[in-house]
């Protein structure tokens, strides 16, 4: 298991173990000294997962402040391109996105730290994405921006796009809570 920087602060990819023979595949995800040793937190209040057929777009969502938490993403079966934006007011990269394609092939994770919108594209059918947050969901304090509002060009022509997602206000309209 490998944790590499990126230059987003507070955003990490993490290289799950797998271990594949005759019988399948068996995948570690969390490992609390390699967390421990890169500063990570391993311990999480909620876990859940979704499932996406291709071209579904979920995102880009956040809980606000005092309930803004630690996620945790990574896929189980399919492939998803994975998108964060910086939220932070004080960030010197405030508004910038990353992106990474988190797959069951490459069996990469990525670590969102507080203060980042999440998002994703589903690359393949039935893509299975596990998150974990280290506070749980807090309804009121569920919010968004608007996935095509910044600059980040998603690699889709009719993306499948929930009401509640396509709602949200865009990012220039947006004042951040972080
Ligand atoms: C997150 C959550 C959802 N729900 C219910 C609320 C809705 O009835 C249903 C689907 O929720 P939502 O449409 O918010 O799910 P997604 O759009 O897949 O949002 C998720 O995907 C994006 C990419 C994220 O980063 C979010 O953390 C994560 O919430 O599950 C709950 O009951 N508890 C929960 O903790």
């Amino acid at each position: 298991m490998k944790i590499s920087n990126t230059y987003l602060s507070d955003i990490f990819i993490i290289d799950l173990f797998s271990f594949k023979d005759n019988r399948g595949e068996f995948v570690k995800t969390i490992h609390d000294k390699t967390f421990e040793e890169n500063g990570l937190v391993y311990q999480f209040a909620e876990s859940f997962y979704s499932i996406s057929n291709k071209d579904v777009i979920r995102g880009m969502h956040f809980q606000k402040p005092p309930y803004d938490h630690v996620k945790f993403v990574y896929v189980v079966s399919g492939k998803i391109l994975d998108v964060v934006i910086d939220l932070r007011m004080n960030s010197i990269t405030y508004g910038k996105s990353f992106q990474i394609e988190l797959s069951e092939e490459n069996r990469k994770g990525i670590y969102i730290g507080k203060g980042f919108a999440h998002g994703f594209l589903a690359l393949e059918d039935k893509s299975i994405v596990e998150y974990h947050t280290s506070i749980s969901q807090n309804k009121e304090a569920e919010a968004g921006i608007l996935y095509n509002s910044f600059n980040f060009d998603w690699p889709v022509e009719f993306p499948v796009v929930s009401v509640r997602d396509k709602e949200f206000l865009s990012l220039t309209e947006f004042k951040t809570p972080f």
